[in-house]
């Protein structure tokens, strides 16, 4: 597992994302759309041939696997392809990582492509957003990876707009100890704790501001 250097200038990095946000965008708008479209069967033939074409197009030509986790010289991160961050990525909601005072916390709002139980977040989708936070407050220092986490539902997360936070609580040599929350208006509706490990292997890698992902 290496991270990969793109040895571009913040600027290039900024006019970049401003290229791939709307497309991201659209295609995160599609998924939504096919979720919830009521046209007819002979609309939905045509629009799969057409987006079918879209497909084509975008893989005339591609990366060999994927997008891999870039970083610049100046250490910002470019988790492009990542499933809770990624500019690239359409599946994720995406997740915009701000840095506060006491670790991270990050406004969202999740919809139709995220349901679980009616009209609420998927239990797993709570986990990913929470892993993501919790990884993130504790990679100040360094990339550290989930070893262990652990998810309590308080209550059903209804789909809407959501805010979550977490902070590190604790550090023992490599193993960083983490909490965090997932809340709707009315409070807290799912809350987690784990330990993160900067491995051996990466105690060296610079710290990147993955929030910028
Ligand atoms: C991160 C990359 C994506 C980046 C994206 C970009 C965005 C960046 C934002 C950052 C946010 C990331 C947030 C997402 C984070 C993931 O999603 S990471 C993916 C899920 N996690 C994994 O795949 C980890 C797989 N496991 C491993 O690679 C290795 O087992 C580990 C966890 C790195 C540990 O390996 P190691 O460095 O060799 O550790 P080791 O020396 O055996 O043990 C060190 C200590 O940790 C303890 N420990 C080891 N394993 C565990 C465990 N599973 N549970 C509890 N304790 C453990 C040991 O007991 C030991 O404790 P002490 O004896 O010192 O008290």
């Amino acid at each position: 597992m290496e991270f990969i250097l793109e040895d571009i200038s913040e600027a290039e990095v900024a006019r970049r994302r401003g290229v791939y946000t709307p497309l991201t965008d659209t295609v995160r708008d599609l998924v939504d759309a096919v979720i919830r479209t009521e046209v007819s069967e002979d609309a939905l033939d045509d629009a799969r041939r057409r987006i079918a074409e879209v497909v084509a197009d975008l893989r005339s030509k591609q990366m060999d696997g994927p997008y891999g986790v870039r970083h610049t010289r100046q250490n910002t991160g470019m988790a492009w392809g990542n499933a809770v961050i990624g500019v690239r990525n359409a599946l994720a909601p995406p997740l915009d990582v701000v840095h506060v005072d006491d670790g991270v916390r990050s406004d969202f709002t999740l919809g139709a492509a995220y349901e679980g139980p009616p009209g609420c977040v998927h239990g797993g989708v709570c986990a990913m957003l929470l892993d993501h936070l919790l990884g993130n407050a504790a990679s100040t220092e360094g990339p550290c990876y989930t070893g262990t986490i652990t998810i309590r539902y308080l209550r059903p997360t209804r789909l809407g707009a959501l805010s979550a936070r977490a902070w590190v609580t604790e550090r023992t040599g490599r193993k960083l100890y983490a909490k965090g929350t997932i809340s709707d208006a009315e409070g807290v509706t799912c809350e987690a704790e784990g330990v993160f490990i900067v491995p051996r292997s990466a105690v060296d890698t610079p710290a990147v501001r993955w929030s910028q992902g």
